[in-house]
């Protein structure tokens, strides 16, 4: 008999534990994964290999140059359906495991707290239900090689889904923002690159100095690191120029500790000056229930960023430079920005139906917890 699941208990949440984390961007979910032979499960790097055609230069004597092109092409683009396959399985696998984490997590809180005595536990059979498909869930990522096969993924992908090196767009509105900074004599910039799969995405650029960190770093020169757990800065001169969360906030499942790693950005920028880099895929903006551009500035106004610097929609991305207010106390208190005080049960931005058309996704950022 099916179980039906547990509706989500209005308790106060529980940080979800990130081995992985969703993307929640509404993407299709992704079916071509079940031909990915299982010889290659356990090496990531085979099922990369895997994945890129081997014929993509093979061609008949007498093809035409032509054909040799269109083949590549062709092959590239098999190649990089594949990539993007397992990255959108990795983040619907990831949001439905944040999913059950949560109402598991919920579930303590109310069977422990007095003040849950009134709301309705999960039942037996429910949480029963939740842990075996967490089991299951978690095989699954174990089998497509974990959040280092994912990561592995997204570097192949990189490129090609931004068209492109990011820090070309985020260059120029450095430039404008610190137009007195002369590059070759003053200390560079300090920018955090959060959930950085290289640790040269700003080699070039010798007035900037990256402090590039990940959960599950790719390279020996990134540093080990939940941002969530990141000691804030306590002198002026630790904080960062520019905070930067490329497809980090979405590939977090939970959507309240979404907001909360937007919030912590908050605690690490120079007040007044300091830039968050903010990359979001395009559908969580503009194809969404329950976000759009609109409400997106209005929470981050909301949190201290009040100055949107920039914006703007790529294909698949949506890239954003927001300042932090100099009003924002960023550094030496945990409790400085924060979304509006909402009184008791009632959220500054509740979960709202904003665009109720056909074959929209649920992407949302709730409010911290
Ligand atoms: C989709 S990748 C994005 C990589 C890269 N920034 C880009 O733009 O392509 C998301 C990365 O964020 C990292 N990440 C997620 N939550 C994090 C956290 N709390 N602290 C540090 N890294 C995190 C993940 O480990 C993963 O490598």
């Amino acid at each position: 008999m099916a179980v039906k699941r547990a509706r989500k208990p209005a308790s106060k949440k529980r940080r979800v534990p990130v081995t992985a984390a969703a993307g929640g961007t509404g993407l299709p979910a992704a079916s071509a994964l079940a031909s990915i032979p299982s010889v290659h499960a356990a090496d990531p790097v085979s099922l990369l290999k895997s994945l890129t055609p081997s014929d993509a230069e093979t061609t008949s004597s007498t093809s035409s140059l032509l054909t040799i092109k269109s083949s590549k092409a062709v092959a590239r683009k098999k190649s990089s359906l594949a990539t993007a396959q397992l990255i959108r399985r990795y983040h619907t696998l990831n949001k439905e495991l944040s999913q059950c984490l949560v109402r598991i997590g919920n579930s303590e809180d109310v069977a422990s707290t007095k003040s849950g005595q009134h709301r309705q536990a999960p039942s037996p059979q429910h949480r029963a239900a939740d842990l075996a498909r967490i089991a299951e869930i978690r095989q699954e990522m174990d089998d497509l090689g974990g959040l280092d096969m994912y990561q592995k993924a997204s570097t192949l992908g990189q490129s090609k889904q931004r068209g492109g090196d990011s820090s070309k767009w985020l260059i120029p509105i450095l430039e404008s923002c610190h137009p007195s900074l002369n590059k070759k004599t003053d200390p560079a910039l300090r920018l955090l690159d959060i959930g950085a799969l290289s640790p040269h995405n700003y080699r070039k650029y010798t007035w900037i100095h990256t402090t590039p960190i990940d959960l599950n770093p790719q390279d020996p020169l990134i540093t080990k690191m939940d941002f969530l757990e990141m000691p804030v800065p306590v002198k002026r001169d630790e904080l960062f120029d520019v905070v930067c969360l490329s497809l980090v906030v979405n590939f977090v499942g939970d959507p309240s500790q979404r907001g909360e790693i937007l919030r912590q950005s908050t605690r690490f920028l120079v007040p007044g000056t300091g830039l968050l880099y903010l990359v979001l895929p395009l559908p969580c903006i503009q194809n969404s229930r329950y976000m759009d551009h609109e409400l997106l500035v209005e929470m981050m106004a909301s949190l201290g960023y009040s100055v949107l610097v920039n914006h703007h929609f790529a294909k698949k991305l949506a890239y954003y430079a927001f300042k932090l207010d100099a009003s924002s106390p960023s550094a030496n208190t945990s409790s400085a920005s924060s979304f509006p005080p909402q009184r008791r049960g009632q959220p500054r931005f509740p979960k709202k139906l904003r665009h109720d058309k056909p074959n929209r996704n649920n992407a949302r950022i709730e409010e911290p917890g």
